[in-house]
């Protein structure tokens, strides 16, 4: 690695929107560089996860060194492929912390969309170059010029400072690795400084511990090196350092500028955490700035769907945790469901993801409840909260078919089936993007779900005063169509407060104590009726009704899907 000199490396990361090519431009990128082969088979090989692969959308970066000969000179180019969802904008902003520019990549049909503002101003906070590519120019319908325009007047990038390429069919890809090589600065670092690397993210191996992603601001690393950590002060001794080519490929040091990975034999997966600073033992320094931490919107219990497998659903969460640290992890204990947590997520979509990664790289079953998103109560008598609707912030005209809303919503009305509904509104051509904007007060009411007018905890949810009445009916349905028939009636009911706002009833289950009386001894059978009435009435007065825990997860499920 010593054979290249600061001024020979680039750090760079690809952003976008959602499907505008990023993925694709690393593959045709690796390809040129040489670092795979020249295959049909190359389809973003960067996307490593199974879910990835499924979903074709990319979750989470992933960092790749190229080695690139330009007029004589060998760079070594380090890429950091990004996820384009706004679920994972987190991972994005963490990304281009090791970064000094980034090709924007925009799609020449679509044009510019939410997720490309919104990167666009990472990177230009971050003060990094930003290299805007027109991909898709193969298509029937791209447009280039006009997204030229857009770019020009939304960003103040001159128009000639485009790229336009199709990443699929390979075409002027060349010349985005010339503007790599001329546009984006190397790195501002210091390579006779002690050592201060910096965690952008890391994985946890069974074999290894956890492999940490580092890039190195100041000094040299090599293995064998006594090395401490800023955030534990525990020491440790560098295994193996290397970069990813991309799989993993050892070198015998890391230098100032560059990117690459580090194994310390950490055990525990709370040892390595995103955005700490590694050091020399003999030469502890002041650490780097950090990571602004996630600020999680969507809430969802997490439970076994067995408590024998606590422990290790425990330690699963905690080694997915680490490679997400955008997820927040609380404990939390359900009457029906057992021990378990709460967790947070920066969008369904992301909590769809990580159930999957569970199921996926970890062998767990879990059950999920409703997603919610936080509330801040204040308790009065009425229990009543002043609403507020969307209000419009403002409007933007981008060019004659294209205007950038913004509004102010309440979290929830958002997060579940709005992007859907703007989606097929707008036949597909509205995107969306939201931030957080503090808390308003609204007019929300707890709403409980009562059996036999018992309180069931699990079921307790949140919900818009005027929703109430048709989610509480949905709710009871469900309940009934799960609630396997008992001795004695079974009255499901929500309520808001004391006010029952809908009721189903699961009729009692009748013995047929007849059964065995033959002919028509009509005392007799007045009898054994009477008997089994006081029966059912003893029942009904100590009746504590018994929900099997597949009703709960079967209400669960279909209240989360919904
Ligand atoms: N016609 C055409 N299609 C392309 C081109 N580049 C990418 N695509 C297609 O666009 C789709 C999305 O490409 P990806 O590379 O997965 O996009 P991405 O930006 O990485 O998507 P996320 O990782 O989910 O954000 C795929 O079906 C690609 O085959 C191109 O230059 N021309």
């Amino acid at each position: 690695m010593s054979r290249f000199p600061v001024e020979n490396i680039r750090n760079f990361s690809i952003v976008a929107h959602v499907d505008h090519g990023k993925s694709t431009l690393a593959d045709r990128l690796l390809e040129l560089t040489g670092t795979i082969d020249k295959t049909k088979n190359n389809k973003q090989v960067l996307d490593k996860l199974q879910v990835e692969r499924e979903r074709g959308i990319t979750v989470k970066a992933q960092t790749a060194s190229l080695f690139y000969n330009c007029e004589g000179k060998q760079y070594l180019l380090n890429l950091i492929d990004t996820p384009g969802h706004v679920d994972f904008s987190y991972e994005v902003s963490r990304s281009l912390s090791a970064c000094q520019g980034v090709l924007l990549v925009v799609d020449a049909n679509e044009g510019i969309q939410a997720q490309t503002v919104a990167n666009f101003f990472l990177a230009f906070e971050a003060q990094l170059s930003v290299i805007p590519v027109i991909n898709k120019i193969d298509l029937k319908n791209a447009d280039p010029e006009r997204v030229e325009n857009q770019i020009e007047k939304v960003f103040d990038i001159p128009s000639d400072e485009c790229i336009k390429i199709s990443a699929k069919l390979g075409t002027n890809v060349e010349s985005v690795l010339q503007a790599i090589i001329e546009r984006i600065p190397p790195p501002k670092v210091h390579r006779k400084n002690p050592l201060r690397a910096l965690v952008f993210d890391s994985t946890f191996d069974q074999y290894r511990g956890v492999i940490a992603n580092v890039a190195l601001f100041d000094g040299v690393v090599s293995k064998g090196d006594k090395i401490v950590s800023a955030h534990t002060q525990k020491t440790y001794e560098v295994n193996e350092v290397g970069v990813l080519n991309p799989n993993e490929q050892p070198t015998h040091k890391l230098y100032a500028g560059q990117v690459g990975y580090l194994i310390a034999g950490m055990k525990d997966v709370t040892e390595a955490q995103i955005g700490d600073t590694l050091c020399l033992h003999k030469q502890p320094m002041e650490p780097l700035p950090g990571f602004k931490s996630a600020k999680p919107m969507v809430f969802a219990g997490m439970y076994p769907l067995d408590q024998s497998e606590y422990n290790n659903l425990k330690s699963a969460i905690e080694k997915l945790t680490l490679n997400d640290s955008s997820v927040t992890v609380h404990r939390d204990s359900s009457l029906a469901l057992g021990a378990g947590w709460r967790l947070g997520f920066l969008g369904l979509l992301h909590m769809e993801v990580f159930n999957q990664r569970l199921e996926q790289e970890y062998n767990a079953s879990v059950i999920l409840t409703t997603p919610t998103v936080p509330y801040k109560a204040v308790l009065s008598s009425s229990k009543l909260i002043k609403a507020r609707r969307a209000v419009q912030k403002n409007m933007i005209f981008i060019d004659q078919n294209r205007v950038m809303l913004k509004y102010l919503f309440p979290l929830n009305e958002i997060v579940v089936d709005f992007y859907d509904s703007l989606k097929s509104l707008s036949s597909g051509y509205a995107s969306f993007d939201y931030e957080d904007a503090g808390y308003q007060t609204a007019e929300l009411v707890k709403m409980d779900i009562l059996l036999n007018g018992n309180t069931v905890e699990e079921l307790v949810t949140v919900v818009h005063k005027d929703k109430a009445h048709s989610i509480g009916k949905a709710i009871c349905e469900r309940l009934k169509d799960s609630l396997p028939r008992q001795l004695f009636e079974i009255a499901i009911q929500a309520a808001i407060g004391s006010k029952i706002i809908a009721r189903e009833t699961v009729k009692a289950y009748r013995k047929n104590v007849l059964a065995k009386c033959y002919g028509g001894d009509i005392t007799r059978k007045m009898k054994l009726l009477k008997r089994q009435a006081e029966g059912k009435k003893k029942l009904r007065k100590i009746g504590n009704v018994e929900v099997p825990k597949d009703a709960f997860i079967k209400v669960l499920k279909t209240q989360s899907s919904k």
